[in-house]
C-alpha cells in the first residue's frame, strides 16, 4: 500500500482504518488492533470529579477578570483540561458540521482513499505506520494542516465534499478567533504580555484532526486512541454527536470527561507546559469506545509559528524559577514529534532539561 520516501515530516506507510473492520464483525477483532493488558485502571469512585467548566463571556468580563484567571490558572496547573460554555459558536453551525462529517466518514472507501496519507507524510486519511508490529487505533482519522495556508496539501482541503469544506472554513475560522483569545487568556493568567502570545501564536501553526470511532463489540480489548499527550499549544476538542469516550489520566487513574452540551474541552499541550515553564501541565489522554454508538470527535491544535523558538517564556524566568526544558525551533519540534509514535509524555520528556531543580521537581 505504499513504499517509503521522505516528505514534510518523517517517513512511514499508513493504512486507512478499521471502519472497514468494523462493518464485518463476523471477522472478528484482527491481532494488530488487540492491546496487550490496557493500563486501564479506570476509576470507579462512585462521584468522580469533573474537569473545570468556565463561561468565556464572564472569562472575557472585566470585573470578574482576577478572579476568573486564577482559576483558569489552577485548572491549567491542576489538570490541564478545562470545558468552555458560551463561547460564542453557534450551535446552527456545529450542527452542520457534525452532519457534514458523518456523511463525510459514511462515504465508500474508494471515494476517500484519495485523501489518504501519502507515503512519507503524516496529512491525510488513515493512520501512519511506522513498524512492523504497531498496534492500530480503533478510530479512522483524518489530520490536516490549516494554517499557515502554503502549508495546506492541494489534494485535501480544496478536495474535500464542498459543503464540509465550507463548514470546516466557517469552523477554523470561529475556532481561530477563540483560541488566541484563549491563548491570550492562558498567557495573562501566568503573567505573560499579550504581545509576548502574539509573538509566537499569531499566524501561527493550526491543524486539525477529525475522528470517527466505529462502534467495537470488545471494546475493552481495544483503545480508540493511543495514550498520549498533545504537542500543541493548546487543543480545542468538540465532541460532535455527543458520545463519551475521552479519559484523562489523573492521579494514576483514568477519568472519563463527561462534556456539557454543545461545550467545547480545552486542553493544555506540551508547547504550552515548556513556554510555561512547568506552570502549566500537559496532561495524558486516551479516547475509549464502545459497543453500541460510533463516536465523532474534530480536534483542533494550535501552535506556535513554524519560525518561533520555542522554550521557556524569557520574562517569567529568574534565579527561582530557572529554565525547565530546552528550546528549540518549532518547525524542528514537530519533525521530531512526527517521526514518532504516540506514547505518553515522551515527546515532552526529550525537551526536559536535568537541571538540579527539575531532579527535586520530579521526586
Ligand atoms: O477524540 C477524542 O476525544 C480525543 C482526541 C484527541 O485527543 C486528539 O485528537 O488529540
Ligand atoms: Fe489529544
Amino acid at each position: 500500500m505504499a513504499s517509503t520516501q521522505v516528505s514534510d515530516f518523517g517517513s512511514s506507510h499508513s493504512v486507512l482504518g478499521v471502519m472497514e473492520v468494523a462493518n464485518k464483525p463476523e471477522m472478528g477483532i484482527p491481532e494488530m488492533y488487540i492491546r496487550p493488558q490496557q493500563p486501564s485502571i479506570r476509576s470507579d469512585e462512585p462521584s468522580l470529579p469533573t474537569i473545570p467548566v468556565f463561561d468565556f463571556k464572564s472569562l472575557l468580563h472585566e470585573n470578574s477578570r482576577d478572579a476568573q484567571l486564577l482559576k483558569l490558572y489552577t485548572a491549567c496547573k491542576d489538570w490541564g483540561f478545562f470545558q468552555v460554555v458560551n463561547h460564542g459558536v453557534s450551535s446552527e453551525l456545529l450542527q452542520k458540521l457534525k452532519h457534514e462529517v458523518e456523511k463525510f466518514f459514511q462515504l465508500p472507501i474508494e471515494d476517500k482513499k484519495k485523501y489518504q496519507i501519502r507515503a512519507g507524510d503524516v496529512q491525510g486519511y488513515g493512520s501512519v505506520i511506522r513498524c512492523k508490529d504497531q498496534k492500530l487505533d480503533w478510530g479512522d482519522r483524518f489530520y490536516m494542516v490549516i494554517n499557515p495556508v502554503e502549508r495546506r496539501k492541494p489534494y485535501l482541503l480544496p478536495q474535500l465534499p464542498p459543503s464540509l469544506r465550507e463548514s470546516l472554513k466557517s469552523y477554523f475560522k470561529e475556532l481561530r478567533k477563540l483560541g488566541m483569545e484563549l491563548l491570550g487568556l492562558l498567557g495573562k493568567a501566568i503573567g505573560m504580555e499579550m504581545k509576548e502570545v502574539e509573538e509566537f501564536f499569531y499566524d501561527g501553526m493550526q491543524s486539525v484532526r477529525m475522528t470517527y470511532y466505529p462502534p467495537c463489540p470488545k471494546p475493552e480489548m481495544v483503545v480508540g486512541l493511543t495514550p498520549h499527550s498533545d504537542a500543541t499549544g493548546i487543543t480545542i476538542l468538540h465532541q460532535m454527536n455527543g458520545v463519551e469516550g475521552l479519559e484523562i489520566k489523573k492521579g494514576g487513574v483514568w477519568i472519563p470527561v463527561t462534556f456539557l452540551p454543545d461545550a467545547f474541552v480545552v486542553n493544555v499541550g506540551d508547547i504550552m507546559e515548556i513556554l510555561s515553564n512547568g506552570a502549566y501541565t500537559s496532561i495524558e489522554h486516551r479516547a475509549a469506545v464502545n459497543k453500541e454508538k460510533e463516536r465523532i470527535s474534530i480536534a483542533m491544535f494550535f501552535n506556535p509559528r513554524f519560525e518561533a523558538e520555542i522554550g521557556p517564556v524569557k520574562s517569567l524566568l529568574n534565579s527561582e524559577n530557572p529554565p525547565l526544558f530546552k528550546t528549540m525551533l518549532m518547525e524542528d519540534y514537530f519533525k521530531d514529534f512526527f517521526s514518532r509514535n504516540l506514547n505518553g509524555k515522551s515527546h515532552l520528556d526529550k525537551m526536559r532539561l536535568k537541571t538540579l531543580h527539575s531532579l527535586k521537581h520530579s521526586t
